[in-house]
């Protein structure tokens, strides 16, 4: 059936992210000396004017005569706001164009820069209602047209009266003069429209606020592109992410919260409730009891490598799909673990302390190159392969150990046992993963040993390493220095404070789990996770997933996509095609994937159909999580 309800909407901070004379201000006033300052009270007006505090004609008198601007600068001003379209309006350019004939611009801005911008969007000419500049022959702005309705205050209310629309009417925007419609009585409904801009006065009057143009086609069953909007999906980022990642996911439409530590499990297991997406890094542990509460919760990013801190086991379970940054940030940790090998054979460590204090010990004793000395690296990873080439590079004999087949990288040396590695290697680093049973994999015993003399880092995960055994290893001259970055316990953020039985020790460098970071590595994660986070909620694509059964799949066209979670037991895809028969509904693609534990379903299908048939996929037995993309 045909949509019959008639939307109006607003421009500046709407329709586009911005004040279109602000941008015309700053094109405008470019090479004036007082732009700043001038700037800042086209803005202050052109607040007063939203909130209602001043009336429209005086503020819009009041910018125009600090602006100064003139037709050629309106051609800049255009191109700048193409790039400024709001991102809702963007992502449902299609709707808006199938939908023209519905859509009526009322703004109080100006047709001169308006057209051009809403009609890529296939916006009707005689469906946009705003106001004209006046330009002399030279082409300066110099006035507006004051007969204009919209120059007025109450231009709006006047100008919708005039339309005279029938039907349903809703109006979408930002300002108070668009509350003042409703107001009125002129429409159904108001709503505010909070994806760039939220003023409290306005958001207190409106029916409903909405965060995205989604949100307000998904409430009136009107969406057709997205099967949920993305302004209801809430993103929790803990542990300071980089700023790009918290860019990323707002961009992509999402309410995101940050907070830059980690949380305790009792405070996540109440933040979960309500969060679709969960950013962490390695500090914040996501349990079974945590994820008790996790009922919406479709997707986990590490910003980082290491997933041991979150039960991945019951993430399956519960259809939440883990991704992790497998790559970005391995480089910095090699650099960081041939800079500490490099002190710890020189003892710079030591040196530098004792200079702090007035200390001069100028001496060769205990102090080594690392040229053909033997490196013995557990876990030939990504990060220990990398080791591996650069320390050979840097002249060193590298050995190395692995519980899985790998490939030696140059000369390397494969070793068959641990214990063979450590007894005969100058310098042994840690590069295994987090599992469980990684646990004092350098207990007592091994420790022991090692060479007399030689050098234990560990960049890995804190329990891989025996702590006190570390340090009587230490203390008593039998290992000649050591570099832990990661310990069994982590302060969760940088106010409070590290204990640790190696504070003081000698020739001992501690560091605050820094490994992976540099900003390069950071910005790399930042970008990756939410990438393969929203790739997984737009397509169902679960490539890279640490926990889910890995399918690249096409693009969607023409088609819905349903997206089955199920225990892995026999005849559940039987099932699902029973249902989709009894619908007659026509299967495009379907692609299954499983592991021991979960199968992953994706069956694209013709656009019609009841909606009966979802119910009825939903109630499948064995079935973890449903979810429908279009
Ligand atoms: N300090 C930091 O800031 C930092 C930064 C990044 C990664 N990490 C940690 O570094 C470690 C290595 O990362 P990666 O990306 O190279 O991981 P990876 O998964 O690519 O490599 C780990 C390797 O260790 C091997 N392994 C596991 N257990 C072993 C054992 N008992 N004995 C021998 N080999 C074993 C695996 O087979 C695998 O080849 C991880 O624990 C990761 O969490 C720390
Ligand atoms: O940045 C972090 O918190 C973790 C870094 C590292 O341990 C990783 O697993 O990538």
């Amino acid at each position: 059936m045909p949509q019959t309800k008639k939307f109006i909407i607003d421009f500046d901070s709407t329709f586009t992210q911005v004040e279109a004379l602000d941008i015309l201000g700053e094109i405008s006033l470019i090479n004036d000396p007082e732009k700043v300052k001038k700037l800042q009270s086209i803005k202050d007006i052109t607040d007063k004017g939203m909130e209602g505090s001043i009336t429209f004609r005086e503020s819009l008198e009041l910018r125009l005569e600090i602006l100064k601007a003139s037709k050629t600068q309106i051609t800049d001003l255009i191109a700048a706001l193409r790039q400024k379209v709001s991102k809702s309006f963007e992502r449902n350019k299609e709707w808006l164009q199938e939908n023209a004939k519905d859509i009526y611009i009322i703004s109080n801005g100006f047709k001169d820069f308006i057209l051009p911008i809403v009609s890529e969007y296939g916006i009707l000419k005689e469906n946009v209602f705003a106001n004209e500049f006046v330009y002399d022959e030279a082409g300066n702005i110099v006035d507006f047209n004051r007969e204009n309705p919209l120059s007025k205050n109450n231009g709006k209310t006047e100008t919708i009266k005039n339309v005279n629309l029938e039907g349903d009417i809703y109006v979408i925007g930002d300002g108070y003069t668009d509350y003042e419609i409703k107001a009125s009585g002129l429409a159904n409904k108001f709503y505010a429209f909070t994806e760039n801009v939220s003023r409290p006065k306005v958001v207190s009057r409106a029916d409903h606020i909405a965060p995205s143009f989604d949100e307000i086609l998904y409430i009136n069953k009107l969406n057709t592109k997205f099967s949920y909007p993305k302004s209801r999906i809430k993103v929790l980022l803990l542990e300071n992410v980089h700023p790009i990642g918290i860019h990323l996911l707002q961009e992509e439409g999402y309410e995101v919260e940050v907070i830059s530590s980690a949380l305790s499990e009792e405070e996540l297991r109440e933040k979960i409730k309500t969060v679709s997406i969960l950013g962490i890094r390695s500090k914040t542990n996501v349990t079974k009891k945590v994820l008790e509460n996790a009922n919406r919760l479709l997707a986990i990013g590490a910003f980082c490598i290491g997933t041991n801190q979150i039960d991945l086991e019951e993430c399956e379970r519960k259809g939440i799909a883990v991704f992790n940054a497998p790559f970005s940030n391995t480089r910095s940790v090699v650099e960081m673990a041939i800079a500490e090998i490099i002190f710890l054979m020189r003892r710079l460590q030591d040196k530098s302390v004792g200079m702090h204090v007035g200390i001069w010990d100028k001496s060769a004793s205990g102090s080594f190159e690392i040229r053909g000395k033997k490196l013995g690296i557990v876990g030939y990873g990504n990060i220990g392969a990398q080791l591996s080439v650069l320390a050979e590079n840097m002249g060193m004999n590298v050995f190395y150990y692995d519980v899985i087949e790998k490939l030696a990288l140059g000369n390397a040396t494969k070793v068959d046992s641990l214990d063979e590695l450590v007894s005969t290697c100058d310098i042994i680093s840690l590069h295994v993963d987090g599992r469980k049973e990684n646990r004092h994999l350098m207990d007592r015993e091994r420790i022991g040993k090692m060479k007399p003399g030689a050098i234990l880092i560990n960049l890995s995960r804190g329990h891989v390493v025996e702590i006190p055994a570390l340090r009587d290893a230490i203390l008593s001259g039998h290992l000649g220095g050591s570099a832990v970055d990661v310990f069994p316990e982590e302060p969760k953020n940088n106010k409070e404070s590290f204990e640790s039985e190696l504070k003081g020790l000698p020739n001992t460098i501690l560091t605050p789990h820094i490994g992976g970071s540099t900003l390069e590595a950071q910005e790399n994660i930042a970008r990756f996770v939410p990438g393969k986070i929203m790739e997984y909620i737009n397509t169902g694509n679960t490539y890279n997933s640490v926990n889910f059964p890995n399918i690249q799949l096409p693009f969607l066209h023409d088609a819905h996509r349903l997206i089955h979670i199920h225990h892995n037991e026999p005849g559940v895809l039987a099932k699902i095609n029973q249902v989709l028969a009894s619908f007659n509904i026509n299967i495009v693609g379907q692609y299954l994937k499983t592991n021991e534990k979960i199968g992953y379903v994706i069956t694209d299908i013709d656009k019609v159909y009841k909606a009966e048939a979802i119910e009825a996929l939903k109630t499948i037995p064995g079935t973890i999580r449903f979810r429908t993309l279009y």
